[in-house]
């Protein structure tokens, strides 16, 4: 079987993370799986570890590393035929060395972006909830206000996506985060990309991973779209 190829993207809420995974899912075939989502999907579905995060969503806190370890290296087993790009997970150094004793990483990328930019960004959010949809008024709005494209849904905002709780979730990404991007620093694959447009690393990313992931990659699997 071909190599596969496996790659975490990091970054504070609102960075980007998402936005990227989509045009790197289409652009070279990779399975995206944002924690995020799936824990939404958990929460929608009343499952039993769905049940337990959402107490912890629910206060803007984390969900404990063995809830988070547990549900995605379980839904990573399910995944071992195909090549992916995590997103939201891991946040914690305990989650890193888990997934790092799992599988073995090519590439990790960190998204460094102002804050002012981040409060911008979250402001102008709109969600499709069921989907995960995501859209900005500023940078890709729907085609209707507050109306899902696809499904034609109402979009909703995030609760702690105001800026006045964009400040402690930052605080709190950034005490979090950086043990787990100077563990992949000293394991010689994290590549940092700071701008304050989506459009202006995009290219720069994609170059990356043009070189890096293994072109036998299938075709199944590796769908280039110009
Ligand atoms: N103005 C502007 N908005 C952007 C840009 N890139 C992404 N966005 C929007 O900014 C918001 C945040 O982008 P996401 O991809 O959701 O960021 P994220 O890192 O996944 O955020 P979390 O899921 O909260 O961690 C979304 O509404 C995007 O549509 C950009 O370059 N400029
Ligand atoms: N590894 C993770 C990922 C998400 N989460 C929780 O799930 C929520 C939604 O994750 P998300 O990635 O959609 O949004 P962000 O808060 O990361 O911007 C987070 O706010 C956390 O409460 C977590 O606790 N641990």
């Amino acid at each position: 079987m071909s190599k596969l190829f496996r790659a975490v993207i990091l970054g504070p809420p609102g960075s980007g993370k998402g936005t990227i995974s989509e045009r790197v899912a289409n652009s070279f075939g990779l399975k995206h799986l944002s924690s995020g989502d799936f824990l939404r999907e958990n929460i929608a579905a009343k499952t039993e570890a769905g049940v337990l995060a959402k107490t912890y969503i629910e206060k803007g806190a984390l969900v404990p590393d063995h809830v988070m370890t547990r549900l995605m290296l379980s839904r990573l087993e399910e995944m071992t035929r195909h090549s992916w790009l995590l997103d939201g997970f891991p946040r914690t150094l305990a989650q890193a060395k888990v997934l790092n004793s799992a599988f073995e990483l090519d590439v990790v990328i960190s998204l460094n972006i102002p804050l002012e930019t981040l409060k911008e960004r979250l402001r102008h959010r709109w969600i499709h909830p069921a989907s995960g949809r995501v859209y900005n008024m500023c940078f890709n709005p729907p085609r209707v206000q507050g109306v899902d494209d696809i499904s034609g849904e109402p979009l909703i905002q995030h609760e702690d996506d105001r800026p006045e709780a964009l400040v402690a979730r930052l605080r709190h990404y950034k005490d979090v985060a950086k043990p787990v991007i100077d563990l992949y620093r000293a394991k010689g694959i994290l590549h940092m990309f700071s701008d304050t447009e989506t459009d202006r690393i995009w290219p720069y990313i994609s170059s990356l991973l043009s070189t890096k992931i293994p072109t036998d990659l299938g075709d199944a699997q590796r769908v280039r779209t110009h």
